[in-house]
C-alpha cells in the first residue's frame, strides 16, 4: 500500500487521469485497426475484415494479462467491446441470428461479436442459414445444443444439406425467470407460455410451483413474453433481455431446474478459419450400415490421441446416408495428426465433409 492519504478528491483525480489515458490508448488502437483494414485490403480487394481465430488470441492473452482486481471474463467481456468497435471501423459486419429480438440466440450473438455488430432476427434457423448463404449477412448464429435438454436436431440436420461453414462457437449460461406482465398477480396464472426446450429445462419448478398451469408451447421464448404483456392470466418462461424488452416483471427468477443449465451456439459463415492454437473441428461422417461401423470410424480418433467432445448420430435424409454421425474433437484440420486421422477415416466413410475447424469458445 501507498502512504499517500487516501481520499475521494485525490482519486476522482486520478480516476480522470486514468480515464484520459484510456481512451488516448483506445483510440490509438481503432487507428491501428483502421490500418490494418487498409493492410487488408491492399493485399485482397475481397479480404475478409472479421479474424476469428485472432479475437480469440487477443482474448486468451488479454484474460492471462489480467491480475486482478477485475476477474479474468469480465476484462475479456471489456476488450471484447473495444474488439467490436475497431471491427466496426474496419467494416461493419452483419449477422442473422434465431430470432425474434430478445432470444438467448440474440443474447449468443452480442456476446460473441460486440454490441457494435448488426444484428438481424430470422424466424427460422433455416433462414439464418439462407442468408448466410446468400452474402445477404456476413455470418450467422444458430443454437446447437442444450446441457439440460440435448442436441438442436433442426441445426444438425440443416448442416446436411449445406456447405456453411462452423467459424466459432460460443456457450451462454441460460437462467430462465418466470414473467408476467405488471397488472398480473402470481395467483391470477392459470397458463404459461414458452419455449418447449425451456418447459423441458424448468420441468421440476414447474410442477413444483404450478403443477396446474397449462403450459402453452410457442416459437421461441421472446414471443411467450410478447404475448403475456397483453394477457393478464398468463405468464412467460423466458430471459433477461426478453423481460427488459417487454417490460416484464419477474416473478421468480433463475427457475431452471440445473444450475448449470448452459447452451451452446455456432457462428456460421462462408470462409474457413486458420488455426488459434486451441481449436475444435467438426465433422460429419456418413458410414454404411454393418456392424463394427461405429468402433471402425472411432478407432483412428483413438489412434491419434484426439480428444472427442461430442458424438451425435442423425437419421440419414437421403439413401446414400446411412448412419451420419456428428462429431466434435479438440485439434484443428491443419494439425499434421488431425489431418492423418480424417485422411483415415474418410477412406472408410461412404462420405466426410469437415463442417469447419475453428476457435475453442473463451467466454
Ligand atoms: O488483427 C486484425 O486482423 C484486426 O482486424 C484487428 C482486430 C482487433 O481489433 O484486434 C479487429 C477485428 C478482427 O476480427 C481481429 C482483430
Amino acid at each position: 500500500m501507498s502512504d499517500t492519504p487516501i481520499n475521494l478528491e485525490a482519486l476522482r483525480q486520478r480516476i480522470d487521469q486514468l480515464d484520459g489515458d484510456i481512451v488516448r490508448l483506445i483510440s490509438e488502437r481503432a487507428s491501428c485497426a483502421q490500418q490494418v483494414a487498409h493492410v487488408k485490403l491492399a493485399e485482397d480487394e475481397n479480404a475478409i475484415f472479421y479474424r476469428p481465430e485472432r479475437e480469440a488470441q487477443v482474448l486468451r492473452r488479454i484474460m492471462a494479462l489480467n491480475e486482478g482486481p477485475l476477474d479474468a471474463e469480465e476484462m475479456a467481456r471489456l476488450f471484447r467491446e473495444i474488439m467490436s468497435a475497431c471491427l466496426a471501423l474496419e467494416k461493419p459486419i452483419k449477422v442473422a441470428y434465431l430470432g425474434p429480438e430478445g432470444t438467448f440466440t440474440q443474447q449468443a450473438a452480442l456476446k460473441h461479436f460486440g454490441d457494435s455488430a448488426v444484428s438481424l432476427p430470422m424466424a427460422a434457423i433455416d433462414e439464418v442459414f439462407r442468408e448466410v448463404e446468400a452474402g445477404a449477412v456476413n455470418y450467422g448464429v444458430v443454437p446447437v445444443e442444450n446441457s439440460t435438454e440435448g442436441v438442436v436436431n433442426h441445426t444438425l440436420d440443416t448442416f446436411i444439406d449445406s456447405s456453411i461453414r462452423i467459424c466459432g462457437e460460443v456457450v451462454l449460461r441460460i437462467h430462465h425467470h418466470l414473467l408476467v406482465s405488471e397488472n398480473t398477480r402470481r395467483d391470477k396464472i392459470t397458463r404459461i407460455y414458452s419455449h418447449p426446450q425451456s418447459f423441458g429445462q424448468c420441468r421440476k419448478w414447474l410442477d413444483a410451483h404450478f403443477p396446474h398451469a397449462e403450459r402453452v408451447p410457442v416459437s421461441s421464448n421472446a414471443e411467450a413474453a410478447k404475448l403475456v404483456k397483453t394477457e393478464w392470466h398468463s405468464a412467460a418462461i423466458a430471459g433477461d433481455m426478453a423481460a427488459k424488452l417487454y417490460g416484464l416483471a419477474h416473478i421468480a427468477e433463475k427457475i431452471e431446474d440445473r444450475p448449470d443449465n448452459s447452451t451452446r451456439f455456432l457462428i456460421i459463415g462462408s470462409d474457413d478459419v486458420p488455426m488459434c492454437g486451441e481449436d475444435k473441428t467438426s465433422v460429419v461422417v456418413a458410414m454404411r450400415n454393418q456392424p463394427g461401423t461405429l468402433h471402425d470410424l472411432l478407432e483412428p480418433f483413438h489412434r491419434h490421441g484426439i480428444d472427442l467432445t461430442r458424438i451425435e448420430t442423425r437419421p440419414s435424409r437421403t439413401g446414400v446416408w446411412n448412419y451420419v454421425f456428428f462429431i466434435d474433437f479438440k485439434g484443428h484440420r491443419d494439425e499434421p495428426g488431425v489431418a492423418a486421422m480424417l485422411e483415415e477415416v474418410s477412406q472408410q466413410a461412404l462420405e466426410l465433409r469437415v463442417l469447419g475447424s475453428y476457435p475453442q469458445g473463451v467466454l
